[in-house]
This record gives structure tokens, sequence and C-alpha cells, in this order.
């Protein structure tokens, strides 16, 4: 078992970068087949999703476009209770097969927040992708379509997620060490 410092805390190895790999482009295909002969539009929610949305690109075969947006909740460990648009949509979705890509989906409350923007321009279609899921922590309903992984209510930083600024940059996913 590996492990990381990031700030103050802890975190050991919990999905090495095989295991996200595979189950990427495993997500990718079922991308493929779902949407085979469509175009596509992915909305990438910044910041966190940025290393997941560059690697599942490289498997996608169908026509793909993707706008980027950023949207923020969390504060060091804990959701802030209010989420902010620091980089709006730029594009019309009106008619369009649309699926967000996020990194992770914890409370809810960042999609919750955001599903209705895009539902008011009526896309053809509105999908999810979710590389991971803290299901136990969902309080606000989510429709999630395509999940990478279920994980335990814990802390995880790594492939693009933050402890309070750092820890984006790792190949892995790491898991907070529980204090003793
Ligand atoms: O389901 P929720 O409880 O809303 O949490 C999920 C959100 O939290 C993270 O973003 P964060 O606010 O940390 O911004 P960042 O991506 O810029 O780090 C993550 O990227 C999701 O967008
Ligand atoms: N880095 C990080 N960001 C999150 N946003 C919501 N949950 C988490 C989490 O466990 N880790
Ligand atoms: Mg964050």
């Amino acid at each position: 078992m590996h492990t990381i410092k990031v700030h103050d805390k802890t975190f050991t190895t919990y999905l090495s970068e095989q295991q996200l790999q595979s189950r990427i482009k495993e997500l990718a295909n079922y991308i493929n087949r779902d949407f085979e002969g469509k175009k596509v539009v992915f909305i990438a929610i910044l910041n966190g999703s940025f290393m997941f949305v560059a690697d599942i690109f490289k498997y996608l075969t169908i026509d793909s476009e993707v706008s980027f947006i950023k949207l923020a909740s969390y504060k060091g460990l804990n959701s802030t209770g209010s989420v902010t648009t620091a980089i709006g949509l730029d594009t019309d979705l009106h008619a369009k097969h649309v699926v967000i890509l996020e990194d992770i989906i914890d409370t809810g409350k960042t999609l919750h927040y955001f599903l209705p923007q895009l539902q008011h321009q009526q896309p053809a279609s509105l999908k999810i992708v979710t590389l991971l899921h803290k299901a136990e922590m969902t309080q606000y309903p989510v429709p999630i379509d395509y999940t990478g992984f279920v994980i335990p209510n814990k802390f995880v930083v790594g492939y693009g997620l933050d402890y309070d600024g750092l820890g984006r940059n790792y190949k892995e996913i790491y898991q907070l060490e529980e204090a003793t």
C-alpha cells in the first residue's frame, strides 16, 4: 500500500492506475454502444474532471464534442452548502444529445443545482457519467446513467480530485486515512 501526504493529511492508495484505466475504457465502450451513429456534446465539470475527461475521450469512437464548465461546492474536506458557477456554459444544447462528465458525485448538490439549467435548453437526451459515486452520501436526487466505481464515505484525492487545491496530480486515487 502506498501513502501520500497532501497538506496535513495522509492518504493511502484506493484505486490503481490500471483499475481506473480499464474501467474508464469500459465506460467509453458503453457510451460508444448506446450512442452509435449519434453526435454527443459532453459537458465536463471542472476542475476535478479534467483527467477523467482527457482519458475517456481517447476511447470514444462516436462523434464527440466537449464543452467545459466550472462549478465548485467543496472547501477542504467538506461541502460548503452552496454551488458557484465560475465558468458558464457557452454551447447551445437544444435538440443535442448531452452527456455530463463528473469525477465524483457525493451529496449530489452540484449536479442537482446544475441539471435544471441544462434541461431548460431542451436537449434531445441528457445522461450523466460519474467516475466515482459516494452512494451512501447522496441526499440530492441525481439520475446517474453510468458509474465507474461506487465508493465508501471517505474523502478521496488524486486523478484530478483535490484536497484544498492539492493532490490532483496523481495517476491513482487515494483515500483519507482514518484519524486514530
Ligand atoms: O455531489 P457533491 O457533494 O456536490 O460533490 C461533487 C462535486 O465536488 C467536487 O467538486 P469541487 O466543489 O471540489 O470543485 P473542484 O472540482 O474544482 O475541486 C467534484 O468535482 C464534484 O463536482
Ligand atoms: N477531492 C474530493 N472532492 C470531493 N467532492 C465531493 N466529494 C469529494 C471527495 O471525496 N474528494
Ligand atoms: Mg474539489
